[in-house]
């Protein structure tokens, strides 16, 4: 399988996966003086039913909290889509050291951790058949600064014990992603892919401008999961991200002046 390892990481994966080198692969570095102002874009909307959270997974690559997403209770809407986007999940890419680890650049500048939540087009039948469409997955990156300790992040780091290794999966209810949101949506969008495996070139990328706080501590505990399951060599889940890929011409749009 595919990691983040000298073997199996990002340089590799496209020996198993040719679109690692397509014309639409994501993360960029994104040059704000580069990026054009739309006033067609609209406001974001993100309307999230605490209710609607069910577990926490670690999946050997990062860790993500699951979202029941066979009604319209959790969805996107506005910003660069049309129609109605279902929350299915949500999970972070993270560094060794604060200096690394999320995917997004700002004029190269890289955050300690990235927060993705991804959504799926609901004019197609599951995120499965979804995931594999142009328009068919629309991703929030949100990033996280070092500052102070951030009290609604706490309580999602606080459910990483019980999922130390890999393939360990525990419930996570009535947990309100919103609180994870900055102050201000303004955003930046582009059309990209999946960050990782298999780098499907079906996501509407919309990476807000406002970070929200981590601490150092926090920061900690993100690198106290592990790559490895139970009984396996040992391996700190740690730089889990891919770096910026090729823009290939495509043009990054904002939605504020
Ligand atoms: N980073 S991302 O672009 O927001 C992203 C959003 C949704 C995804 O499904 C993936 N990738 C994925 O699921 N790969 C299959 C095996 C992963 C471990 O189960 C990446
Ligand atoms: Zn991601």
């Amino acid at each position: 399988g595919w990691g983040y390892g000298p073997s199996d990481g990002p340089d590799n994966w496209c020996n198993g996966f040719p679109i690692a080198n397509g014309p639409r692969q994501s993360p960029i570095d994104i040059i704000p003086g580069q990026t054009s102002y739309d006033s067609a874009l609209k406001p974001l909307k993100l309307k999230y039913d605490p209710s609607n959270s069910i577990d926490i997974l670690n999946n050997g690559h990062s860790f993500q909290v699951g979202f029941v997403d066979d009604t319209d209770s959790s969805t996107l809407t506005g910003g660069p889509i049309t129609g109605t986007y279902r929350l299915k999940q949500f999970h972070f890419h993270w560094g060794a050291s604060d200096d690394r680890g999320s995917e997004h650049t700002v004029n190269g500048i890289k955050f300690p951790c990235e927060l993705h939540l991804v959504h799926w087009n609901t004019k197609y039948p599951s995120f499965g058949e979804a995931a594999s469409e142009p328009d068919g997955l629309a991703v929030v990156g949100v990033f996280l600064k070092i500052g102070a300790a951030n009290p609604r992040l706490q309580k999602v780091l606080d459910a990483l014990g019980a999922i130390k290794s890999k393939g360990k999966q525990t419930t996570f209810s009535n947990f309100d992603a919103k609180t994870l949101l900055p102050g201000s949506l303004d955003y930046w969008t582009y059309d990209g892919s999946l960050t990782t495996p298999p780098l499907l070139e079906s996501v509407t990328w919309i990476v807000l401008k406002e970070p929200i706080s981590v601490s150092p501590t926090q920061m900690g505990k993100f690198r106290s999961l592990m790559f490895s399951g139970d009984g396996e060599a040992p391996c700190c889940m740690q730089d889990n991200y891919r770096p910026p890929q090729p823009l290939k011409g495509r043009k990054v749009r904002r939605s504020f002046k």
